[in-house]
């Protein structure tokens, strides 16, 4: 017991691999996709990844990291720029014939969703999308991108040219394990009703909006 307690433990603690369970057709208005889906079966997170061309590790692979945003991808939100940042990021693989969106369920930068709600209500009141997350007792940004070296090793592949505006996301992959070789901007849905949204995430999470570097070169 005291020699096999331990090591149990240990193989109980270490992250497992996300499960494969199917690939379908994605017909969309830019391109037909290859819709993939994953479990991960330490947090029980059904993860997608939206793939087109052949992906392998023969040239660099454009790609989008997508954090889940029902309200913005699914529901028309203009709170936010997910919903045109995802449309973007189809259209460019479309138009390039190869690519990988992987789409991670930590909606709400890992607060879920009804924490979300929560933290816009308190956004309406006047807190910005940082001062919300923190009077709710969470960080400004919960994400984890272990699970992404698993689902692109599935795929073959190591090397990313990464549509984000986000260099903290850049560094994150990276620190997982993954090969950021270039960070293309993203600029999309901008508007009124997110102005100030994206003036905090400017200020305050480290996000470019401008063509410049940051985390890898940018193309
Ligand atoms: N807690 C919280 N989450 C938000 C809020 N607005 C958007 N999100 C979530 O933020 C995540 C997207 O992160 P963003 O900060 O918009 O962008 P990013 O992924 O870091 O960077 P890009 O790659 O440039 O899009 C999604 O999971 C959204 O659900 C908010 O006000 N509060
Ligand atoms: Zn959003």
């Amino acid at each position: 017991m005291s020699q096999t307690a331990p090591i149990a433990n240990a193989l109980e603690s270490a992250a497992r691999l996300p499960e494969f369970i199917g690939a379908c057709e994605l017909p969309t208005p830019w391109a037909t996709f290859r819709l993939h889906g994953f479990v991960d079966p330490d947090s029980g997170k059904e993860h997608l990844a939206i793939t087109l061309g052949e992906l392998d590790d023969s040239a660099p692979v454009l790609a989008r990291v997508h954090s889940e945003c029902l309200t913005g991808d699914a529901l028309f939100s203009q709170r936010c720029d997910c919903g045109a940042q995802l449309e973007e990021a189809l259209r460019r693989i479309a138009t390039e014939g190869r690519g990988i969106v992987l789409y991670l369920r930590q909606e709400g930068r890992g607060v879920g969703l009804a924490n979300k709600i929560r933290a816009y209500q308190l956004q309406d009141a006047g807190a910005d999308t940082v001062e919300a997350n923190e009077q709710l007792g969470f960080p400004a940004d919960m994400r984890d991108y272990a699970v992404c070296a698993p689902l692109l090793k599935h795929f073959g592949v190591q090397r990313l040219r990464l549509m984000t505006n986000n260099p903290a996301k850049v560094s994150a992959l990276q620190a997982a394990g993954m090969q950021v070789i270039e960070r293309q901007p993203i600029l999309a849905g901008h508007n009124t009703a997110n102005q100030r949204y994206l003036e905090t995430k400017a200020a305050r999470l480290g996000h470019l909006f401008a063509a410049g570097t940051g985390g890898a070169p940018t193309s």
